[in-house]
């Protein structure tokens, strides 16, 4: 690989498990600076008591198979110790290159993906720092994006959930590695080279309330959503 590091790569096993289902993945992307919230990680920081990368990811555990992380290798162990003991298979994809911003990281995370499962693979993408993300709702989006290549949330008519969407893993990581090679930073940019389903806000709050879109920035909307945790 010329951007990223990811284990097993080459052991492409197919997208189908024993029992014929189609196994889902979901990717976590946590390569970020955190800049506003301060001078530590905000994906392993402790929301609670427990950090928040395994909060995100326990979310997902019940109706996802398999998880991929992307961050930078620095990252990696401390992210590891937050992740011990989580109940599904876990690789890592790291950035070759980091602060390449979202977007990388999403290619990087669903290049883990296709290494893994293969290049029609889907995935449900997940930025560290949503812990209020529904399962229901996660879903419901792979469903929709069953016979298509994306499905991505939008809210009031123009704002574009990218990090909490399920791609089909080889078509959205050639978009974006496009997409990266024409200096393209505008995350949605990918997405429209795919064929996607766009799940408006009435319908994406049938299976989640708002808070599944919330994501934390600041040490304190950090200390207002560790109340709500209790
Ligand atoms: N791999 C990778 N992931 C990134 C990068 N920038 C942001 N992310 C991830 O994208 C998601 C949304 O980013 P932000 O909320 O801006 O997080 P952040 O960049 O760490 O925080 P700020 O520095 O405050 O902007 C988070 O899960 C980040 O970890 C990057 O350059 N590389
Ligand atoms: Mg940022």
């Amino acid at each position: 690989m010329d951007e990223a590091t990811v284990e097993g790569s080459g052991t492409t096993e197919g997208t189908e498990d024993s029992n014929g289902a189609e196994r889902r993945y979901a990717v976590v992307i946590a390569g970020g600076r955190s800049t506003r919230f301060g001078d530590s990680d905000k994906a392993v920081a402790p929301l609670a008591g427990t950090p928040m990368i395994r909060r995100v990811a326990d979310r997902l555990a019940g109706v996802t198979d398999r998880l991929v992380v992307n961050c930078r290798p620095d990252q990696r162990e401390a992210i590891a110790d937050a992740l011990a003991g989580y109940p599904n298979p876990v690789r890592y994809a790291e950035d070759e290159e980091p602060d390449l911003g979202p977007m990388a990281g999403i290619r990087t995370g669903l290049r883990g993906v296709e290494a893994w499962g293969g290049p029609d693979a889907l995935a449900f993408v997940a930025a560290c720092d949503m812990p209020f993300l529904d399962p229901g709702l996660v879903s419901h989006l792979f469903d929709r994006a069953a016979d298509r290549d994306a499905a991505v949330p939008r809210l009031d008519d123009e704002w574009f959930q990218t990090t909490h969407a399920v791609y089909r893993a080889g078509p959205m990581a050639d978009a974006c590695d496009a997409a990266l090679a024409e200096g393209e930073g505008k995350i949605i940019a990918p997405l429209f080279e795919l064929d996607h389903a766009v799940v408006e806000e009435d319908e994406a709050l049938r299976y989640a309330d708002e808070s599944t879109f919330e994501n934390l920035n600041t040490r304190k909307e950090f200390e207002a959503a560790a109340e709500r945790f209790g």
